[in-house]
């Protein structure tokens, strides 16, 4: 196929067709997402929205159908170009935190910057900065085994966004979080992408939390349902976090960092 992708689409999907294991999950999406735009993807459980955030984010090849990025084509890239991909360009929240249980919260937050050649006094600098929007200032050097869920899910917040991606994908991040720290979290993750113009594409089952969203689209049995409705932005979303600094690549359903990431903040521990 076909005609290119519209410039202002960060990201751009046309008739994406999945399935894991001959399931299908995915049956034909088309999808534009604007620069700076919060999209809150919605859907019963099993509806297909990790599926199309994978697709998306291109931690899973599509069966059929294209993606696109920033007007280059992802459903053409390979295994490493996807990762690469993954690695500098996107950030990362799912349901589980997925820390590094060697590290502190702070050398978790860090790892991303590290990893990607930052100096330690900026790594930490931006990662302290981050726990400290994030309301979690306090635990910086306490590692994960000794924190509660919505601790550990703060760090994985502040992780994905330290290094500043230019799009951050959530996949019903606040689903361990009662529903004073989700409002929380959630008000953090989108006034910061807001202030830093980052795209963000939210995966939730609770509808409350679309309005977060510029806009919202929802999935049934792996189709869009209805057309992409604008939504109220929350009150408090510009307020909050008018954050700085910078952003995490870690991807979806990826074992933590692991033994890498850990030696890497190890070699640079202070
Ligand atoms: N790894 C897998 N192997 C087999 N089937 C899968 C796999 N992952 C997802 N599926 C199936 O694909 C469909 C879409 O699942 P997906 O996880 O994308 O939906 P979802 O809307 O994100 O659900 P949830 O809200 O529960 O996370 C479901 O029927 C699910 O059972």
């Amino acid at each position: 196929m076909s005609a290119a992708p519209p410039d202002n689409d960060v990201l751009w999907a046309r008739g994406i067709v999945k399935s894991h294991h001959g399931t299908p999950a995915l049956r034909g999406i088309s999808l534009g997402i604007r620069e700076g735009e919060v999209l809150a993807v919605t859907g019963p459980r099993g509806s297909g929205k990790s599926t199309l955030l994978g697709c998306l984010s291109a931690l899973l090849p599509v069966d059929a159908g294209e993606v696109w990025f920033n007007s280059a084509p992802v459903h053409t890239l390979g295994r490493a170009g996807r990762e690469r991909l993954r690695r500098d360009r996107f950030g990362f929240v799912g349901s589980e935190p997925h820390l590094v249980p060697e590290l502190t919260a702070r050398e978790n937050v860090a790892l991303p910057l590290l990893l990607a050649g930052a100096g330690n006094k900026a790594a930490y600098t931006a990662a302290d900065e981050w726990l400290e929007r994030l309301d979690v200032g306090e635990i910086g050097r306490i590692r994960p085994d000794r924190l509660v869920q919505s601790q550990r899910q703060r760090i994985a917040v502040a992780r994905a966004l330290a290094p500043l991606p230019p799009v951050v994908f959530a996949d019903d991040p606040t689903a361990p979080l009662h529903r004073e720290a989700a409002d929380q979290v959630l008000r953090i993750l989108t006034s910061a992408a807001r202030s830093h113009q980052l795209t963000l594409v939210l995966a939730t089952h609770d509808p409350e939390l679309v309005r977060y969203a510029d806009r919202s689209v929802a999935l049934v049995d792996g189709r869009l349902a209805a057309p992409a409705a604008p939504v109220l932005r929350h009150a408090a979303a510009s307020a909050g976090a008018a954050a700085a600094a910078s952003a995490g690549a870690v991807t979806p359903g990826a074992a933590s960092p692991g033994t890498a990431g850990a030696s890497a903040v190890s070699a640079t521990r202070r």
